[in-house]
């Protein structure tokens, strides 16, 4: 199975870290096929201008929706002619934005089922309006938070989402057991890890760890779990666990 990846930025060079590491072999091996397109190559004025002051006011600048549909319009010629199913085949877009619903590793999930995604990255003070409008009447938009907090644009989201989503699909990732136990994965946040030396700095690594009781040490890890997202993330604990766990009262 592989997942086609569109990427239209102003900023295309921000993408090669995508070329890197585990992304860039699976792209290799054809598990990904990503086409990054530069955004001013829609913009056919001698200036190549994307941008423009916003209607109403306010500082900054928005950007302009001819490019961008000329963009997304040559994007969705890629999916020409139809697969076998005479279906015009459409990605799904999505759009980076602060105001957006938060990206979680469920979405991640669902993404990774998708066999085309297209990034759209907004920079200035975000993308006209009217181009949501025009994609949503071509294919499924979603419009994609990383944060409670503010960035200049939205590749650093793209990185980000793409490497969540990619390493989901299978063959990138080798050892397909560190998928399972990992945070955010079934809920909970990871337990702590230790390597060599045994002691480092005066600090010991947990004896149960260093002797072979595998079930002893999967119930030490369950516990580290539970404690840690009780005391970092209760809001991702069910609130009697949140509670139990924090006054440690609750028998495991
Ligand atoms: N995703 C996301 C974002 C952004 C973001 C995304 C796109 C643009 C375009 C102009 N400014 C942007 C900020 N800020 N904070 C997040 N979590």
């Amino acid at each position: 199975r592989s997942l086609r990846l569109d990427v239209v930025s102003i900023f295309p060079e921000y993408l090669a870290p995508l070329d890197l590491s585990l992304i860039g072999k699976a792209r290799r091996d054809g598990l990904i096929d990503l086409h990054v397109h530069d955004l001013r190559d829609f913009a056919h004025d001698r200036h190549r201008t994307v941008d423009d002051s916003p209607y109403g006011g306010g500082a900054g600048m928005v950007m302009k929706p001819g490019p961008w549909s000329e963009a997304l319009g040559h994007v969705l010629a890629q999916g020409s002619p139809p697969a076998e199913d005479h279906q015009p085949r459409v990605p799904t877009l999505i759009i980076p934005g602060p105001g957006g619903e938060p990206f979680t590793q469920q979405i991640a999930r669902e993404l990774s089922e998708e066999p085309w995604l297209a990034f759209a990255c907004g920079r200035y003070e975000g993308i006209d309006e009217r181009v949501y409008e025009w994609a949503g009447e071509r294919m499924p938009v979603r419009v994609l938070s990383l944060g409670d907090y503010v960035l200049n644009g939205g590749e650093v989201a793209v990185l980000a989402m793409v490497e969540a989503v990619a390493r989901l699909l299978p063959g990138v990732i080798g050892n397909v057991e560190s998928l399972v136990e990992e945070s955010h994965e079934d809920g909970l946040l990871e337990y702590p890890v230790y390597t060599k030396p045994a002691e480092w700095d005066g600090r010991a690594v947990p004896d149960v760890l260093l002797g072979g009781n595998h079930r002893a040490i999967a119930a030490w890890r369950r516990e580290q779990r539970i404690q840690r997202t009780a005391q970092r993330r209760p809001d991702l604990l069910p609130p009697t666990a949140a509670t139990s766990a924090l006054s440690g009262l609750e028998e495991r």
